[in-house]
């Protein structure tokens, strides 16, 4: 079985290459591709051929991904959770560190000096209290959602000596379990500005999220104080964000993504979507995603799939294997299963794993599958995708 996959974005050599060239074709342009792998290429307004079965975001955010209509579909859409988690702690810290100490407006005011010699050394002596800073312990930071990104900025900043509050109303087990222990709870996102000096956000953009930080949540912060935002443009406000400039609420808008209106402002500190364009980051996305194709592709597991459950079967030796993508609903493994057994096919292990509109089913079955029961198991009303993967376990075995 080969496979097409169409990379809408540069992707990693170090995961692409885990896709060996016998069983994978890669390109730019495919017009019937199996998967598309991508990084911020938005794909809302792209027409996604027939063809795909599964969409891998090398990183964190799917808004570029039209995720809902993917579902409909049947097409399972992957992230890699923790891949670039580093890379976008160490910018928050920058970002951190040049506000507090005004070290953009300072550096500025440097390269615009003409003097030479001990008039530019007096020059330096005379300006420098413009840009009197402030230091970080003692000083309290807010991380809006504490996800693989927000634990590790919290934890950073705790480390830095800061007070740390966080809020994340859908916090998991494990973050809680990496969260340093010191760091304190905001029952809301209003708490959380009223309380803290500096506030990162670390949430993706979703209907909840949009505008979050608007103009009556800016009047809830501290005067002066600094708002962070490598999360996502449209999670926050940006005309109320200039007002809250202009009145002196804010000191500071520290952000990884330009627009016109920001561009420019002395009191905006915008960066051309930095947060994962690191070697390491870019790598681990990559080799994340590519592995997590690959192993959907090829067994039919799921991990880490923003709209598809986990599932993991390992392959039966010998065995053939079938994977039913169906709407969830009531008798679908029933009618799966009577599907087979009509062609006598026997049933060596079986998975069904759900997750909102999506059920998904793993069959080995002991023989191989005849065309006519792929064919009979797509025509099941709900049914979304049928793949035959044939012996998956020939090689693990
Ligand atoms: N600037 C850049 O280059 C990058 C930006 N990002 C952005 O950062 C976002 C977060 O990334 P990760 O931490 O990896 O994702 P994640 O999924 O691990 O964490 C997000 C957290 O936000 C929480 N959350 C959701 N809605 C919330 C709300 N209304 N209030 C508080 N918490 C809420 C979730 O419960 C979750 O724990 C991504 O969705 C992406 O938009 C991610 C990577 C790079
Ligand atoms: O992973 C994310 O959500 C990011 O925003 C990183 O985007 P990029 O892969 O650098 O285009």
């Amino acid at each position: 079985m080969t496979f097409k996959v169409q990379t809408l974005n540069s992707i990693s050599s170090k995961g692409l290459d885990r896709l060996p060239r016998d069983k994978y074709e890669i390109a730019s342009e495919l017009s019937t591709p199996d998967a598309i792998i991508l990084r911020s290429h938005n794909m809302h307004d792209m027409a996604i051929p027939d063809t795909v079965r599964a969409i891998g975001r090398a990183g964190a955010g799917v808004n570029n991904i039209p995720v809902p209509d993917m579902t409909k579909r049947g097409v399972a859409v992957f992230n890699a959770p923790g891949a670039n988690a580093n890379a976008v702690k160490e910018l928050v810290l920058s970002g951190l560190l040049l506000s507090s100490r005004n070290l953009m407006s300072a550096w500025r005011y440097v390269e615009e000096l003409t003097s030479t010699g001990e008039e530019l050394k007096k020059e330096v002596e005379a300006g420098k209290k413009r840009f009197k800073g402030v230091e970080l312990p003692g000083r309290t930071l807010g991380v809006a959602g504490l996800g693989a990104i927000g634990v590790q900025v919290a934890n950073a900043a705790r480390d830095l000596g800061m007070s740390v509050l966080g809020f994340d109303p859908g916090i998991t087990v494990n973050n809680a379990w990496r969260l340093h222990a010191n760091v304190s709870q905001a029952l809301s996102v209003d708490e959380l500005l009223s309380r803290s000096d500096f506030v990162s956000l670390h949430v993706p953009l979703v209907d909840d999220t949009r505008g979050l930080i608007d103009a009556k949540r800016l009047k809830l912060m501290r005067k002066n104080a600094v708002l962070l935002n490598f999360s996502r443009a449209e999670i926050v406000d940006e005309d109320a964000v200039l007002g809250a400039l202009e009145s002196g609420r804010l000191h500071y808008y520290v952000c990884d993504f330009p627009s016109e209106k920001l561009r420019g402002h002395p009191s905006v500190i915008t960066l051309p979507h930095l947060g994962a364009s690191t070697d390491e980051a870019e790598d681990n996305s990559a080799m994340m995603i590519a592995d997590q194709l690959r192993d959907y592709l090829e067994v039919g597991n799921i991990r880490n799939s923003v709209n598809f459950p986990e599932a993991i079967m390992p392959p039966t030796a010998n065995a053939h294997r079938i994977v039913v993508v169906n709407h969830n609903v009531p008798n679908m493994v029933g009618q799966i299963s009577s599907t087979l057994a009509r062609h006598e096919l026997n049933i060596a292990d079986l998975l069904n794993k759900s997750k909102g509109e999506i059920a998904y089913t793993l069959v080995d079955v002991d023989s191989e599958a005849p065309e006519a029961v792929l064919d009979e198991l797509k025509a099941i009303e709900g049914v979304l995708c049928v793949r035959y993967l044939g012996a998956v376990g020939s090689e693990a075995a």
